[in-house]
């Protein structure tokens, strides 16, 4: 299988992205300006400051042509993986629910941070356990995940939260500590920390790789 991993103009995450999908399958990357998803068959939309993130966060990238293939790819089923600004664009372009806003302190924010597993019965998460941590560099200004009461109240009963700061970890101020959230159909999906860059012992986790691991075999087993 392969993976596309999309650029914009500002993005700076999708070599690693693309070196962590080569691990466990096949990438490449797709360029903001095109509209062929040159037939992959999975999505990752990596982070970064695309645009400079002006106007907001993911507000401009979510205009891109290949965007307009990415929302058709999504509609159809296919598997969408959002990291940090990747997340942010999601939002922005309707496939996720709520929004990215500042971090409650300010500031932009860099640490590893654990993520307790919620759901493995998912394209995403199949790969961990019920209750497992996950250990993943967190990097970003604008991670506050928020969604107004009723929203949030759908998106929790819908089980749509995947991944969640552990206990006194969360770093931005997130609305019940969401570090990642599926739409309802379950086939896209965002998350503010960055699986890519946990996939070698030499940087301290291989968390990250269960992510891309769960991607490939939920794409195998519907072959
Ligand atoms: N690491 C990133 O993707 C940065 C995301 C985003 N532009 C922010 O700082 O909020």
């Amino acid at each position: 299988m392969k993976f596309g991993v999309l650029r914009f103009p500002g993005t700076c995450d999708e070599v690693d992205a693309q070196l962590a999908a080569e691990r466990v399958a096949n990438a490449e990357i797709l360029w903001h300006g095109d509209r062929d998803l040159k037939g992959v068959d999975a999505i990752v939309v990596p982070g970064g400051f695309s645009y400079g993130d002006y106007l907001r966060v993911g507000a401009i990238a979510r205009f891109s042509p290949l965007m307009e293939s990415v929302i058709d790819f999504a509609k159809q089923g296919g598997p969408v993986l959002g990291i940090c600004n990747g997340f942010q664009i999601l939002c922005e372009a309707g496939l996720l629910p709520g929004a990215l806003l500042p971090n409650r302190s300010l500031r932009f924010i860099c640490r590893q941070v654990d993520l307790v597993v919620q759901r493995t019965d998912t394209p995403f998460t199949n790969a961990c356990e019920e209750g497992e941590i996950l250990s993943i560099p967190s990097k970003h200004t604008t991670g506050c995940w928020y969604a107004p009461p009723a929203l949030h109240e759908q998106v929790e009963a819908n089980g749509q939260v995947l991944l969640r700061y552990a206990p006194g970890q969360n770093p931005n101020g997130s609305l019940a500590d969401v570090a990642g959230v599926s739409n309802e159909a379950g086939n896209v999906f965002g998350l503010m920390p960055h699986p890519e860059h946990a996939v070698d012992p030499l940087t301290g986790s291989v968390d990250g790789l269960k992510l891309f691991t769960s991607i490939r075999d939920s794409l195998a087993a519907h072959v």
